[in-house]
């Protein structure tokens, strides 16, 4: 049996993950932050994207359920009411609508998911049934994309702002959020991930879960770049 990693070589191993497969580096994520994007491509893909935020607090409750302690259930818990939002204080699902307003998308035509692409639905769903199936320090460990997200959505405000000035200021108010909110649940995921995943095996495992959550968002970009071609590159 191989030896377990060290803690300091398993989250560099995580880490490595993101480096090479984080969905930063698709095509169509790039011409996103080039400014390159054609206003109905940025609309189909916060429309696209509204799929996956609608589902995280599903996914986040299947694993609330799984957790065995009170103690990981109050922490795990405010993912859900970041998203969902209560009375008043609503959350980043309508920050994520008004997101669509803000590009151009009718809320009822974010809502109805008349421009959810077969692909999109397919790839988040299938994170959602990883995370009812699988174990959940496991099921947690899939959840570390969000090691990576900080970085990329402060930049992402910039590159919105710069290179997308149609789009509606109050509009960018779900990235501000979780500015503050990322950098906080990937703490409890990685203190999660290194205190339960001990074995070579579960740390491989670990990795893997990571692996294929890059391949969900993957998977939702190359939907998009199938659906909405760059024009120019097509006739060339
Ligand atoms: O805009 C992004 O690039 C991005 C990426 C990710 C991610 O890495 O999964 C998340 C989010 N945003 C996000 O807003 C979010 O709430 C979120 C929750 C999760 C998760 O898996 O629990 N990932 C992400």
């Amino acid at each position: 049996m191989n030896e377990r990693w060290s803690n300091e070589e398993f989250l560099a191993r995580l880490r490595k993950v993101g480096a090479l497969h984080y969905h930063d580096k698709h095509p169509y994520h790039v011409s996103m932050h080039e400014g390159k994007l054609t206003p109905e491509q940025l609309r189909a893909w916060v429309a696209n994207r509204f799929y996956y935020q609608k589902n995280i607090p599903v996914k986040d409750a299947l694993i609330l359920a799984k957790l065995p302690s009170r103690e990981e259930r109050r922490r795990w818990i405010q993912r859900i009411i970041d998203h969902d939002g209560r009375e008043g204080t609503e959350g980043g699902i309508e920050a994520w609508v008004r997101l669509g307003e803000a590009v151009g998308i009718p809320r009822e035509e974010m809502l109805d998911e008349r421009h959810v692409l077969p692909a999109v639905r397919f790839a988040v769903d299938a994170y959602v049934n990883f995370c009812r199936l699988e174990p959940w320090p496991i099921a947690v460990a899939s959840s570390l994309t969000e090691l990576f997200a900080p970085t990329l959505v402060s930049q992402r405000i910039g590159v919105l702002e710069q290179l997308y000035p149609w789009v509606r200021p109050e509009g960018l108010e779900y990235f501000r959020s979780r500015l503050h909110q990322a950098p906080r649940d990937s703490d409890h995921g990685v203190e999660i991930v290194m205190r339960e995943c001990t074995t070579r095996e579960e740390q491989e495992k670990a990795i893997a879960a990571l692996s294929f959550k890059c391949d969900v968002l993957w998977a939702l970009l190359d939907a998009l770049a199938l659906a909405y071609p760059n024009k120019e590159a097509v006739l060339t």
